[in-house]
Parts: C-alpha cells; sequence; structure tokens
C-alpha cells in the first residue's frame, strides 16, 4: 500500500480550469475599469481554479500552524541566539504572547502550535501539539541533519495536521515556523534547489554581524559538498540538510494542496519548504500564495523559481508566519471582491465604449 505522502501527491490536480475562466469573465463584468484592481483580481481568478467554483468560497476561517524545531548546526554558530530560545517562544505562542498571536488576532486566523522536533524538553501544556518526530536535527556538516524515514514522518505530520484543520472547518491554511538556526538549513535547501551560489541565498537570519555570515555561508558549502544532494530527490534533501519543520511544511502544503484550499507562505523558510514540495508535486504550487518578501535573500531567489510573487513587502524577517498572517485580509478580500461587487449590467453603469 502507497504511504500517506505518495498518496497525496497523487490526489493533487490541476487547477480548475472552467472555475478560471469563469473567474477571469466575472472580472471583467464587474463594476470598475478592466484590471484596476491589479494583482488582486489574479488572486480571485486563482482561488476560483482552486475552489473549483465561481466565485470561489471566502478563504475563512484560517489558521496558521506553527511548526516548532531545533537545528544541530547550531552548534556551528550560526545564530547569535541559544537554542531554548525555540522552546521559550513556544511557551509564549502558547499564551498568545508572540508577534504572530498579535497579528493573527487582527487579522481573524487561528494559532496552532505544533512541536515537531524542539530539543529542549517542553512540559505538557494546553494547545500544545505534540508531535516530536526527534529532540532537533544532528548537524549538517558532520553527517545528515535526519534519517529519511524521519524526514517522511515529519512529512506526513504535516499532511495529518492540514488534513486536520480541513476536517474541522478552516479554508484556508498559513505556514508558521520557529527553530533558531533555520535560516542556515533554509539557504542549504535554496541553494540545492535553485542551483544558487550558497552566498547567494544566505542571509543575517536574526541578526548577525559580517563575520557570522562569513562563517555560514561557509557551513552550508562545507554540508553540500559533504552530501552533494540530489534535488531529484526531495525527501533525501530534506534529511540531509533541511530541519523537521521544513519537512512538516512540505506536508502542510501538499495536504493543503490535495484538500484543495489556498496554502499562504510566509518567509524564507516556508519558500524554502515550497521548493521541496514542488519537487514532490509540482502542481502544488498553484495552491500557494506568497504572503510577503522576508528581506532572507534566499526568499526572493526561491519564490523566482516556484513563479510567485509576494503579496506585501514589509521588510520583516521574523518568521511565525507572521508575514503570511498579514496577507490573509488581502486573499480574503480578493474572493470578497468577486463575490460581492455589482456588475456593470445589475448597477446599471454604462460600460466602456466600443
Ligand atoms: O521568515 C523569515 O524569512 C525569517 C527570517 C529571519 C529569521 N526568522 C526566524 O528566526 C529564527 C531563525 O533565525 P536564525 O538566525 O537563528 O537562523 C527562526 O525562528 C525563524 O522563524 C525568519
Ligand atoms: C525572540 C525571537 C522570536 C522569534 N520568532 C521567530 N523567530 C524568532 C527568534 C527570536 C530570537
Amino acid at each position: 500500500m502507497a504511504g500517506l505522502l505518495d498518496e497525496t501527491v497523487a490526489v493533487i490536480g490541476g487547477l480548475d480550469e472552467d472555475a478560471i475562466r469563469a473567474a477571469r469573465l466575472r472580472q471583467d463584468s464587474l463594476t470598475k475599469p478592466r484590471g484596476s484592481l491589479g494583482r488582486l483580481e489574479d488572486v480571485s481568478v486563482r482561488l476560483a481554479g482552486i475552489a473549483g467554483q465561481c466565485p470561489p468560497p471566502l478563504p475563512l476561517p484560517a489558521v496558521v500552524a506553527v511548526f516548532a524545531a531545533d537545528h544541530g548546526v547550531h552548534a556551528q554558530g550560526v545564530s547569535p541566539w541559544p537554542q531554548e530560545v525555540t522552546a521559550q517562544m513556544v511557551a509564549n505562542f502558547l499564551a498568545g504572547g508572540a508577534a504572530v498571536n498579535a497579528i493573527a488576532a487582527q487579522a481573524g486566523a487561528d494559532v496552532r502550535v505544533v512541536d515537531i522536533g524542539v530539543a529542549t524538553p517542553l512540559p505538557a501544556a494546553a494547545g500544545l501539539l505534540s508531535r516530536k518526530v526527534r529532540a532537533g536535527t544532528a548537524d549538517m556538516t558532520t553527517g545528515p541533519a535526519m534519517s529519511a524515514q524521519e524526514a517522511l514522518r515529519a512529512i506526513e505530520t504535516g499532511i495529518e495536521i492540514a488534513r486536520g484543520l480541513v476536517a474541522n472547518g478552516h479554508r484556508c491554511l498559513i505556514t508558521g515556523d520557529m527553530g533558531i538556526a533555520n535560516t542556515t538549513a533554509s539557504a542549504a535547501l535554496i541553494a540545492v534547489f535553485t542551483g544558487a551560489d550558497p552566498a547567494a541565498v544566505t542571509g543575517r537570519g536574526t541578526g548577525i554581524d559580517d563575520p557570522t555570515l562569513a562563517l555560514k555561508v561557509d557551513v552550508i558549502r562545507r554540508a553540500l559538498a559533504l552530501h552533494s544532494p540530489d534535488p531529484a530527490d526531495p525527501l533525501e534533501v530534506l534529511a540531509r540538510v533541511g530541519g523537521l519543520e521544513h519537512a512538516a511544511l512540505v506536508g502542510l502544503m501538499l495536504g493543503g494542496a490535495a484538500e484543495r484550499v489556498p496554502v499562504l507562505l510566509d518567509g524564507v523558510i516556508a519558500c524554502s519548504a515550497a521548493l521541496a514540495a514542488m519537487a514532490f508535486a509540482p502542481s502544488v504550487t498553484g495552491f500557494l500564495f506568497a504572503g510577503h518578501l522576508s528581506t532572507e535573500p534566499g526568499a526572493r531567489r526561491a519564490l523566482d523559481a516556484l513563479g510567485l510573487e509576494p503579496l506585501i513587502d514589509l521588510g520583516l524577517r521574523l518568521g511565525e508566519g507572521s508575514g503570511a498572517v498579514l496577507a490573509l485580509p488581502v486573499v480574503a478580500t480578493a474572493a470578497r471582491v468577486l463575490r460581492d461587487m455589482a456588475t456593470f449590467d445589475s448597477a446599471g453603469v454604462s460600460g466602456e465604449k466600443a
């Protein structure tokens, strides 16, 4: 019997071309000059293609799934923050005190927090989804970050979470992540999947100085030299140089696409995971929206490879899902415009002169 990953990949279809055509026609019949709502119109058309309906349902209720995990490569000194901050921030998410909680409250999104691989022991806490695959990855400069089996378990956990959220009525999934040192794994993934030089896709993460940035690039170069990951084998790439939250996010994206709901991507961690998701199932990109453009250089490179344009560009580099949740009102508005606006006919507004 095929496993959950294969099953899910097999279910992901293309966008519904009839619904896309109907949505384009409807956009052009609404009381505004054609194309005047810019990329909001494109978002609405793609939402119709995802749902197979015109107008598409509003992508609500929405939920951000914040996957938390730690990274063995932290031992190389790639982040200025202690590893315990990952666990401490999980407690902060659950208490409602993090940026993502405030942004989600304003945008009207639910927040779910998943321990997919935090190294520091976490006390059982109300609301925490405990799905730890292992207590952090191993250091990718000395061996694989994890086994292929562990990467698969994390992906399948992400799929199960996507399925559960949609079964509970959520109509939009938003990616969130928390993991000290995870911008190193993200840059490594982006270098592998795009073929970019590590120096071109490695950034300052939480805020490192020039010598640490040089060290981080060197760490990634050494890991890639050790593993020579094959971009055609995304499970092995994730296992060798990825993270548990990256793998779980791949599952969330594939699971969301299989359920035909939109998935909003946050920053560089989600973008790097999306490249792996695309390697498993090329048509997944039709279901993904880039919530925002992270300042990490790898984000732009990854989005170009995914063929996605970010909806918002406010210079954010936080993670947690913050930038993607901020884009939820834009995506929801796109659907509402297509559903609620009057047409030239219904409103009795004269059309453009021929
Ligand atoms: O989302 C982004 O683009 C982003 C950019 C920089 C940092 N982060 C967050 O910061 C943490 C990783 O930063 P670092 O420097 O420890 O690799 C992790 O918790 C991420 O959620 C996230
Ligand atoms: C405080 C803090 C909050 C974060 N949220 C996401 N990544 C983070 C990293 C740090 C260091």
